[in-house]
């Protein structure tokens, strides 16, 4: 699909590598290099999917399971392996049932002579104290002599591999020093005399032995490197090569035992105290450090200064941010961030004034702000931590990582988050609100499209327009992402004319047959009918399908498809669009409701008949191709900017958008004109910004243009200013409340430095 292979010729910030690499990474992957295999790769999945109960999910967490159960199996054979032998000979003998029933109780039970009851019972009691012993042992040792006997005879290995414990491994490295404690070596006489001839050299396990024999064990020659006696205790490596010798005469192994560890088990001694160089005063600390042993030398654990710096996040200091961090996506494709946000982190919510809510989104509002310091206005997306439990919204984390990795002039900029102005300590005790801080962006264009008397677009600036959101569509699934959410609402126009898509907070990296998504995205209306079928396995083509809508309503100014429901939304599309068919979409039937969506009638296709007479001929033919059902055959975005009406403007060419300067449009200012409408009120109008609040022009330049009817109660505040930033008193009025603001706290100094007595300097949100 050649949307899905960037070559990113037209994609600015190096893009090209980017595009290329995921090009190459692309191409090597099965399935990605023709429709036909895409389509094989969704059959089989499909296939694998409904053969696994039908949930895609499912599919995915199979693999899962899978992995489990193989674990599983990995530990059922590990733990038989270690644990049934031993096991299964304890509880023959340790269970009374067991015991009668088991053979050997059997034949005990079938002799009637009183010597044989005696010594039963004389076995009885012996196999009580073992298990008493036993109790403080690993649970091998709990079997009988007889049985531990042929345990050794049939090799040591399994006994060295089951005995996992402490004093096991100790055993295993240094028995000779373990025999030394008399419980032990009464535990190695007891072992010894039942240990066959042929299996005592046969094991490291066994090297109690000679020094049971009366051998002098300090006299055995050191092992070719002396290892301290922790640092291998747990990773069982294997045991130094034995010495050659002369080979053991016949028969008498004990004789020749074998090479010892030294006799050395303790621990290492303590450093001096003049090796600790931490500066840590707390009494608590000083205990932790005391018992900890000196770090490792720095050129044990030194990592290149480069990478280290690239790699972590830096902490809030500001001589310590040197250089932003490298982003690896899945794909490996580097992003280096560019140096615009080296800013990030540097400011709190004191140096900005808010003075408006613009936008209401799904996990906060969207406030207009300005920047104390710069003057600059911004939009802040206040994310509020509603449930601690939950922590921070998976969707404005998407949004933060996503849009550190994408800078083109067509997404609206991430210029910082800020937290609520409170100390570290209220921020443990109190939900914090985090503010995403953005470049401003004027209107959003649903605002533009729903303000008819203020806005009127001709062919060529739609166009121009479009190529802009094609521009910045086709950046985004370069670089590897789906932005899953494109509406009117999401697409920000400034009063230059240019075109920023924004809210990422749905936008997913995605790659092609990797994994199942969900297919609740994207707003009904602009919703693709792949998804109202509920497929999982979409790509780039479902932002298309969103954009070919938004061209039908730039022209039409309302939407195309306003369905209320998914399959009403069906309908609607298939009455333009035509029914979906398996003749031009073959691997429809393999969706999740096309049995469900029953269509009473088959609609035939019919977009030139209806747009032809609304959109140049050209707009209509792309037109065409962005809302082909069969996303298989739906044009790029790529594709798209090739297209005849797209190639061929010029947006230098294209006479510049005559946007209401005198007032922002965006979608929550539209929908309150459209209420006081409702209730016959006067609309607001004609004041300097979003909702009354005085906008402070960031184009001081752009002469205004009037507004197109003087107010009928003219606002005094309405009056705009070249730059200067006059907004005080609508502040009082229309600024919400927001927890953690202080309006009235003067201005920071321009150094960068807060000077406020009691909070910190700025508080920093590290995201990994
Ligand atoms: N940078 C910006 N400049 C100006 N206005 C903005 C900016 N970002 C967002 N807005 C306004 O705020 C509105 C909501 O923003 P956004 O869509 O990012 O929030 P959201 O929580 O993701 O909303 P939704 O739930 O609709 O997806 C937008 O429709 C737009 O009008």
């Amino acid at each position: 699909m050649s949307s899905d292979s960037p070559d990113g010729s037209n994609l600015p910030n190096s893009d090209h590598s980017n595009g290329s690499s995921k090009r190459d990474a692309m191409e090597i992957s099965p399935g990605s290099s023709s429709h036909e295999r895409d389509r094989k790769g969704h059959r089989d999945h499909r296939e694998r999917t409904r053969s696994h109960s039908g949930s895609p999910s499912r599919s995915y967490g199979n693999q899962k399971r899978g992995g489990s159960r193989q674990g599983n199996r990995g530990r059922d054979r590990e733990s038989r392996d270690s644990l049934t032998p031993p096991y299964k000979t304890q509880r023959a003998y340790s269970s009374p049932n067991n015991y009668r029933k088991g053979g050997g109780g059997g034949r005990d039970r079938g002799r009637n002579d009183s010597s044989h009851r005696k010594k039963s019972k004389e076995r009885k009691r012996r196999d009580k104290r073992s298990r008493s012993r036993s109790r403080h042992r690993s649970p091998r040792r709990g079997g009988s002599s007889k049985k531990r006997s042929k345990r050794n005879s049939s090799g040591s290995s399994s006994s060295d591999l089951m005995d996992t414990s402490l004093i096991g491994e100790i055993k295993k490295k240094h028995g000779s020093n373990i025999t030394s404690s008399g419980r032990k070596k009464k535990s190695g006489r007891s072992s010894r005399k039942h240990r066959s001839p042929s299996s005592s050299s046969s094991s490291s396990g066994d090297m109690a032995i000679p020094a049971s024999n009366g051998m002098n064990v300090t006299a055995m020659p050191p092992p070719p490197t002396f290892q301290p006696p922790f640092q291998n205790m747990f990773a069982q490596p294997p045991p130094p090569p034995l010495p050659r010798g002369p080979p053991p005469p016949p028969g008498n192994h004990f004789m020749t035992p074998p090479p010892m560890p030294p006799p050395t088990f303790t621990m290492p001694p303590p450093p001096p105290p003049k090796d600790f160089h931490f500066s840590a005063t707390t009494s608590v600390t000083h205990v932790a450090l005391s018992s900890i042993p000196p770090p490792p030398p720095p050129q044990m654990v030194e990592f290149p200064s480069s990478s280290r710096k690239d790699h972590l996040p830096m902490p809030p200091d500001s001589k310590r941010i040197t250089s932003r961090p490298v982003i690896i996506t899945k794909r490996g494709v580097v992003f280096k961030t560019p140096s615009d946000s080296d800013s990030w982190y540097k400011t709190n919510l004191t140096h900005y004034e808010m003075l408006d809510q613009i936008g209401e989104g799904t996990y906060g509002q969207v406030y207009k702000a300005i920047n104390r310091l710069t003057g600059e206005q911004v939009a802040m997306k206040r994310v509020r931590l509603e449930n601690e439990k939950e922590g921070f919204p998976i969707t404005a984390i998407r949004e933060i990582k996503i849009l550190r990795q994408l800078h083109h002039k067509n997404i609206v900029r991430l210029m910082d988050i800020v937290i609520d102005d409170i100390t570290l300590n209220e921020l443990k005790q109190t939900r914090a609100n985090f503010y995403l801080v953005f470049e401003y962006v004027d209107h959003d264009l649903i605002g533009l499209l729903e303000s008819k008397e203020l806005v009127d677009f001709s062919k060529e600036q739609i166009c121009s327009l479009f190529k802009q959101l094609l521009e910045g569509l086709a950046y985004i699934h370069a670089t590897g992402f789906l932005h899953r959410d494109i509406k009117c609402s999401n697409i920000l126009v400034n009063n230059k004319g240019e075109l920023k898509i924004a809210d990422l907070g749905l936008a997913r990296l995605w790659q092609k047959e990797s994994r199942l998504y969900t297919n609740n995205v994207i707003t009904l209306w602009y919703r693709p009918p792949e998804l109202l079928l509920g497929d999982e396995r979409y790509g780039t083509a479902v932002d298309v399908w969103s954009a070919g809508c938004m061209l039908g309503e730039l022209f039409t100014r309302k939407p195309l498809f306003n369905g209320s429901d998914p399959f009403g939304q069906l309908d609607l599309i298939s009455k333009v669009c035509g029914s979906p068919s398996p003749e031009s979409w073959p691997e429809l039937t393999e969706l999740t409701f096309w049995n469900t969506f029953k269509q009473r009638r088959s609609y035939p296709r019919k977009i030139r008949e209806e747009y032809e007479h609304l959109m140049p001929r050209d707009a209509v033919d792309l037109l065409d191709k962005m809302l082909t059902l069969n996303p298989e055959r739906r044009i790029s975005a790529k594709d798209a900017l090739l297209h005849p009406w797209i190639r061929n403007l010029e947006h230098a060419c294209v006479q510049p958008l005559k946007l209401p300067q005198h007032q922002d449009c965006h979608e929550m200012w539209s929908k309150k004109q459209k209420r006081l409408a409702r209730l016959g009120k006067q609309p607001e109008r004609s004041s300097s910004g979003s909702h009354g609040s005085v906008r402070a022009s960031s184009h001081p330049r752009v002469p205004p243009p009037p507004p197109p009817a003087p107010p009928a109660a003219s606002n005094p505040t309405s009056s705009r200013s070249n730059g200067a930033v006059h907004h005080q008193q609508h502040h009082a009025t229309s600024m919400p409340p927001v927890s953690g603001i202080r309006p009235l706290i003067p201005p920071a100094p321009p150094t960068g430095h807060n000077h406020h007595p009691v909070h910190q300097p700025f508080q920093p949100v590290f995201f990994k």
